[in-house]
Parts: C-alpha cells; sequence; structure tokens
C-alpha cells in the first residue's frame, strides 16, 4: 500500500513535469487522465541454465501513458535506440521511468516510447516491480487522439483516435511479438 501510494504520487509529479515541457498547463495529462489506472506487476524472472537460447520477457512497448519500473541487482533489462539493444544497469536507489505508446500517441511523437526487453540470465532470480499508469478498464471506449497544443501547420496529426479496447484488439492479434499496435493507428 504504501508503494503504491508513493509511486501514485511520482507519477503525477512526473506527469505534471512532462505536461510543462510539452508547454501544457501542469495539470493538462492528469486532466486526461493519465494518471487514473495504476495497475502494478511484481515480475520474477528464474535463473536460467542456458539463457542463451531464451529470453526472459520479449521485446515490447508499453500500453501505457508511463511505466515506473523498479529492479533488483540481476540486470538484464534493455531498451532499443539507434538500431541497436543497450543494457539499462540497475543502480540502486534509482528507477526507470519508460514512456507508454498512449502518451507517444496524445503527444504526437513529442514523447517517443521505447522497445524494451528483458534478457534471462543464470545469476537469477531477477524480481522488477512495473507500475502502470495506463487507461482504467472501465475507460476503454474513451477515445485518446493527439492533443490539439501539441499540433500545428508543420506537424500536423500523426495518429488517429483510437480507444483502449481498440488497441488491445490489435494487441491480441500479435501478442509480444515487438509489433507495436501504435502503428495500426498512425496515419
Ligand atoms: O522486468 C522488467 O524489468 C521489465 C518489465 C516490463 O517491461 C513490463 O512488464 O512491461
Ligand atoms: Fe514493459
Amino acid at each position: 500500500m504504501k508503494y503504491s501510494d508513493e509511486v501514485h504520487k511520482l507519477g503525477l509529479r512526473i506527469l505534471e513535469l512532462m505536461s510543462e515541457a510539452l508547454g501544457l498547463n501542469p495539470t493538462h495529462l492528469l486532466e486526461m487522465g493519465c494518471a487514473e489506472g495504476l495497475s502494478i506487476l511484481g515480475l520474477y524472472y528464474p535463473s536460467c541454465p542456458q539463457p542463451e537460447l531464451t529470453l526472459g520477457l520479449n521485446s515490447h512497448n508499453d500500453n501505457t501513458f508511463i511505466t515506473i519500473l523498479l529492479q533488483n541487482q540481476i540486470g538484464g533489462l534493455q531498451v532499443f535506440n539507434e538500431n541497436r539493444w543497450i543494457d539499462v544497469p540497475p543502480t540502486p536507489g534509482a528507477l526507470v521511468v519508460n514512456i507508454g505508446e498512449f502518451l507517444t500517441l496524445i503527444t504526437n511523437d513529442k514523447f517517443a516510447s521505447a522497445s524494451h526487453r528483458v534478457l534471462a540470465n543464470k545469476d537469477g532470480p531477477r524480481v522488477s516491480v512495473a507500475s502502470f499508469f495506463r487507461i482504467p478498464t472501465t475507460q476503454y471506449s474513451k477515445v485518446y487522439e493527439p492533443i490539439k497544443e501539441c499540433l500545428s501547420e508543420d506537424n500536423p496529426p500523426k495518429y488517429r483516435g483510437t480507444t483502449m479496447r481498440e488497441y488491445m484488439d490489435r494487441f491480441m492479434e500479435n501478442g509480444l511479438n515487438g509489433v507495436s499496435p501504435l502503428l495500426h493507428f498512425r496515419m
């Protein structure tokens, strides 16, 4: 309970700062509901005798606005940048913040979500706690589209509006195979 309260407060603060970074009122992203659905997932990756033959978690982009991640000392998280996988080594006391695909959609790519994955390891177990700021199930029919203030004549909308329900339908077609459902909504 204590962790979820604190991570929720942190998420509110980060979303306020992101609103300001976009030149918006600090409460803009909060008013859009970006902190209304917090789900927290504990992940346990057992040690693996032949880690080179598999992955801990396949490459994917989160279906969130932001994700705040706590990882133990084992490592294995990687992010895809400039055509290569880069290690995100655990730093004591630090959290990782990932941008999810719904923040990419509503900011018209100003905040780009990155593919990430987790390598298997034999030093295990790896434990992580992912706090997903996502659309609550009660809001799966709400349409999200690029924020008007993020658009201009030189920067027209790159995505059409969509709902979490439609996004999940696309996701179910592909599973965790690294194909981003967001591409379906790109204009
Ligand atoms: O375990 C990790 O570090 C990553 C977890 C993750 O990316 C996810 O649950 O979406
Ligand atoms: Fe993830």
